[in-house]
């Protein structure tokens, strides 16, 4: 059974962003801006296309006027004359080269232009964090879309001349052929245009696949020490080892998809020719010539099935990637001009669903070991203020890490305001939510470095109006002001939970989570801060060590073993004896812990 705990969730979210107008929008700028080049392509595959057009023709001449009448001559005539086409057609494939790159290589540099201001204007914002994988990535990127743009253009004009030219060759030979052969392949397109939009979909989840295994693998690098000294070996190589398994899965799935190519094919390029074959006796009967059954078995074996396959293989693989990369790019590097669904907050952001929405949660830190979080499914709304209460070891930081996305689940998911956070990288997840520990982090520089960490561009009454909020105006003076050195050690374990309260409090993430954060306050500080947090617009969750903080709360959610409750104080009061002993025991506690000051 589902231990439910919360109110019936709102609708979900919108999911993760899939690739939009802009794509579309930029790629037909991009072939609007070099309209000369793109003519001369057209213009070149259409002579391209002529012996698409003329084998049939010229072959069931050569075989009704010539072979079969017994004038060699003649045949060979004809024959020699498709040979002419067939030369006239290598020549202009040579010239479509050419007027390709006069359309791909400028759009290449557009592209990479946009990644180099992208980039400039990263490196110079006062948050700056150097990410070299970030800017090869993106370059890499600009080459996958050169190429994939390159063979997309290719293919598609490739089958719309060749279809074209042998559809209408085929009317020429005979209007029953060409309506034979034409519904046959109208339907094998349907199918393949139909499908797109699923494999649309599952490139993009594997692209993201790739880059959230890059993230995870550069970060897990980046801070091996770390990872070291802190003992966190097991848990940063299991979550890589999830990464690589996601997106070993997503590349199966894609493998998969691409059965509905195959069907595709066969559709539109093999069931002309069986039908042809089939119903070449009733067309011979109806005055068909041999040589119009060879011509038209000829268009569709040479024209027809090779442009099909081109498109489908061209389209289902290089043409998903420029799809889905090209929206990664346009998503990573924004420009001014761009329509706001390409900038702005993390993609998939839906500001009606509930700030937190958890389902079926569920973690053990162990393979054998008893779940710590079992099943839970606990929606919040925007603006909620929860306090989260049990006994030591009932697994409320767990549950603050799992809400954070610091620890993946087991099993179930975690929504923030609509977005699934396992798909998130740690710069949206930051912009979501905050999680403030117990063990307060205060680094050696000014206390406004400090203060402004999670938001840099906050202004000095900002930042002092802030302080004003959670009472550290004093605690700030007697350091000596914004500008001031802070020397962590000098503080006291209260003095640093103040400092990252504050720091907490500036940040623009909607969601605060504080797992035990204010231990070191005294009672008076603690509900100071504690109310600048509620007031505050977003969401709230506490994780409380004193009574008074489940008495602020609008909500209690109390960790009971698998029996979790959610109510208000006075319910849980009321209903849960679990919750009156706990209640019991904290007005029991003789002291409460140091209060903040030098220690
Ligand atoms: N890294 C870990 N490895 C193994 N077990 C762990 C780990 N962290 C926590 N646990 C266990 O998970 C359970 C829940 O721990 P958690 O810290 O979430 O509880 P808590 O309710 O926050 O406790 P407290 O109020 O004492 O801080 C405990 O039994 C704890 O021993």
């Amino acid at each position: 059974m589902s231990r439910r705990a919360g109110s019936p969730a709102a609708p979900g979210g919108a999911g993760q962003g899939r690739p939009d107008a802009g794509v579309g929008r930029v790629t037909w700028q991009a072939l609007r801006a070099r309209r000369a080049a793109v003519a001369r392509l057209a213009g070149w595959s259409a002579v391209e296309a002529l012996p698409a057009l003329l084998s049939g023709l010229l072959v069931a001449r050569a075989v009704d006027h010539g072979f079969l009448a017994g004038r060699l001559g003649v045949g060979l005539g004809w024959l020699a004359a498709l040979a002419g086409a067939v030369l006239v057609g290598a020549v202009a494939t040579g010239r479509t080269y050419r007027s390709l790159g006069a359309v791909v290589e400028p759009f290449r540099d557009d592209l990479a232009a946009r990644v180099v201001r992208a980039a400039l204007a990263g490196a110079t914002r006062p948050d700056a964090r150097p990410d070299g994988a970030a800017a090869a990535r993106l370059t890499h990127q600009v080459e996958l879309v050169r190429d994939t743009f390159a063979g997309l253009l290719m293919v598609t004009r490739g089958f719309l001349f060749a279809a074209g030219a042998a559809l209408l060759g085929l009317l020429a030979l005979d209007p029953v052929v060409a309506a034979l052969v034409a519904a046959p392949l109208v339907a094998g397109v349907a199918v393949f245009l139909a499908a797109l939009p699923a494999m649309a979909g599952q490139q993009r989840r594997y692209v993201r696949a790739g880059e959230e295994l890059s993230r995870s693998a550069a970060t897990a690098l980046a801070g091996h020490r770390d990872v070291r000294a802190c003992g966190a070996a097991e848990r940063v190589v299991a979550d890589v080892g999830r990464r690589v398994a996601a997106q070993a899965a997503a590349e199966r799935t894609l493998a998969r998809m691409s059965a509905v190519r195959s069907l595709s094919l066969g559709l539109g390029g093999w069931l002309p020719l069986a039908i042809l074959l089939l119903a070449a006796p009733w067309l011979v009967g109806r005055g068909l010539t041999a040589g119009a059954v060879l011509g038209a078995l000829i268009y569709v074996s040479t024209g027809l099935q090779p442009a099909l396959h081109a498109l489908v293989q061209g389209v289902g693989g290089g043409g998903l990637r420029y799809v889905v990369t090209l929206d990664r790019i346009l998503r990573t590097c924004p420009e001014p001009g761009d329509p706001p669904a390409t900038a702005g907050p993390p993609t998939g952001v839906d500001e009606s669903a509930p700030a937190v929405r958890a389902r079926g949660l569920t973690f053990r830190y162990g393979a054998a070991a008893r779940p710590v979080v079992a099943d839970l499914t606990l929606s919040l709304p925007t603006g909620d203020h929860l306090a989260v209460v049990g006994a030591s070891g009932a697994g409320k930081s767990t549950l603050a890490a799992l809400l954070s996305g610091l620890l993946p689940p087991q099993a179930g998911t975690v929504r923030l305001a609509g977005v699934e956070i396992s798909a998130r990288g740690p710069g949206e997840l930051a912009r979501l939510r905050v999680l403030l520990p117990q063990e307060a982090y205060v680094f050696t520089g000014s206390l406004g470095d400090n203060l402004r960490y999670l938001r840099p561009d906050a202004d000095d009454a900002t930042v002092v109006a802030a302080l004003d909020a959670l009472g550290v105006r004093a605690l700030a003076a007697r350091i000596g002001g914004l500008a001031a050195p802070v020397a962590p050690d000098a503080l006291s374990a209260g003095e640093r939970q103040l400092i990252a309260a504050a720091r907490a409090y500036l940040s623009p993430a909607p969601l605060v989570i504080l797992d035990e954060a204010t231990c070191h306050l005294d009672p008076a500080a603690e509900a100071v801060v504690e109310d600048a947090f509620a007031d505050r617009p977003g969401t709230l969750v506490v994780i409380a060590h004193r009574i008074s903080s489940a008495v602020r709360a609008r909500r209690v959610l109390l960790l009971d073993g698998d029996r979790p409750a959610l109510g208000t104080h006075e319910e849980l009061l009321a209903r849960s004896a679990a919750y009156r002993d706990l209640v019991g025991h904290w007005d029991a506690r003789p002291a409460e812990r140091a209060p903040a000051g030098r220690g």
